[in-house]
């Protein structure tokens, strides 16, 4: 009888219209409380998200005091501007490079270049927003690690271009934005640090890029200090070349800098070049080169040619890959030329299903230099160009 009782109340319940749209709709709202979970966790994980990174305990060998200002400055930094990665730009010169207070102006670029990489990163930003990256990434497991391999430079050299291709390597995770943990950051510890990372798993290599490493004094010191056995990569470009592209990214912030030819020399007449612009200082990569091999043996560093990552991509990642001890994943099949852009571009991001080229602040069109000032400089760069390809047992063809 109460078990008839209880089937018919059910039978009562189910046939009404109202209780079940009822139910359906606490079912819907509950598949949507589930994904907004699932979301909140993943973009947790996401580098230009995190600000908060700052945990506390100091490490090892991280040296420098962190204080309250310090931190709070940081989080200001990054939390004040409405584009909070426009700071972490490859655009930051060490001081040491900067003389004159004219040429600080532009060698202190913090002002003036910091939008090229949220271009980069933003873009990164809503590919992973993509269904398939949610589903890869929502459960967050695995753990933060120190980078195991750097991309330190150069500036201007292609080093964008590069990481963008390692990560569509299944075991390589890196931080989109630009840390700057060795040059700018270096007070607030390497928990901090270690905080920017992406969670990896077992066997997966964590990585970053900040290009200004390769020109900063203390940066091969404190990278050793973290870990003698960091691999370090090096994009190295024609230094004429990078020195135009460099004053090409600063021209599109400053339009009323001097011209490119009178920056050049100290003076015109003598034809002294100025080496204190820092567009001209960062392509003498035997000097800074010399300064990395007292803290590293030659074979932990890579130099992968700029011009040649843009003529075969596929060729050099390969070279990359073995560097880092990887299967050869990227291949020429990942990639293809587009000829809007002049470069080559992803067939797939990662987490994305969509081709991938990088953005306008990427192949900027350099303004003409006069040839003879172009000739001046492939004259003064001839001798650090050849010291250069001695070092690294590599002939560029710059010259
Ligand atoms: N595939 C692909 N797509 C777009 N651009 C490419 C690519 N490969 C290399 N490059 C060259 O990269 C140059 C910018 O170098 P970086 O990424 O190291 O610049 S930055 O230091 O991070 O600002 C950039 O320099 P400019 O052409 O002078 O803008 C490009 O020439």
């Amino acid at each position: 009888m109460e078990y008839s009782l209880v089937c018919h109340s059910l039978y009562a319940f189910w046939s009404s219209p109202v209780k079940k749209k009822l139910i359906l709709l606490s079912i819907m709202f509950l598949i949507w409380v589930y994904m907004l979970y699932s979301c909140v966790g993943y973009c947790s994980t996401m580098p230009s998200l995190v600000v908060d990174g700052y945990r506390g305990k100091e490490t090892g060998s991280a040296v420098g005091k962190r204080t309250e200002g310090s931190r709070m400055d940081l989080v200001s930094r990054l939390l004040a501007k409405p584009q909070p990665w426009e700071d972490i730009e490859s655009d930051y010169e060490e001081p040491s490079i900067r003389t004159a207070a004219s040429r600080d102006l532009l060698n202190n670029e913090l002002d003036t270049d910091r939008a090229d990489e949220w271009d980069e990163v933003r873009g990164e930003q809503q590919r992973a927003l993509e269904p398939s990256a949610l589903s890869s990434f929502s459960n967050g497991s695995g753990s933060k690690k120190l980078p195991q391999a750097i991309i330190i430079g150069v500036k201007k050299g292609g080093t964008r271009a590069l990481l963008e291709f390692l990560r569509v390597h299944p075991d390589i995770r890196a931080v989109g934005a630009e840390p700057h943990f060795f040059d700018r950051n270096y007070e607030n510890g390497l928990e901090w640090y270690r905080d920017l990372m992406p969670k990896t798993l077992e066997g997966q290599i964590t990585m970053e890029k900040t290009p200004s490493y390769f020109v900063t004094r203390e940066a091969p010191a404190r990278i050793s200090a973290m870990s003698r056995d960091t691999k370090l990569i090096v994009v190295v470009r024609d230094p004429v070349t990078r020195a135009i592209s460099d004053y090409t990214q600063t021209l599109s912030k400053k339009p009323d800098i001097p011209s490119f030819e009178s920056l050049t020399f100290k003076n015109r007449t003598t034809g002294l070049i100025d080496t204190s612009w820092s567009a001209i200082q960062i392509g003498i990569y035997a000097k800074h080169l010399d300064n990395w091999l007292q803290y590293f043996p030659m074979d932990q560093i890579l130099f992968v040619s700029g011009e040649r990552l843009i003529s075969d991509p596929a060729g050099e990642l390969g070279r990359v890959q073995d560097f880092l001890g990887l299967k050869r994943i990227i291949t020429d099949k990942h990639f293809y030329f587009n000829q809007t852009k002049g470069f080559p571009c992803l067939k797939k991001a990662e987490g994305s299903s969509k081709p991938h080229c990088l953005g306008k602040t990427k192949g900027r069109t350099h303004p003409n230099i006069d040839p003879e000032v172009v000739q001046r400089l492939r004259d003064f760069y001839r001798p650090f160009n050849m010291k250069f390809y001695q070092m690294t047992g590599h002939n560029f063809g710059w010259d």
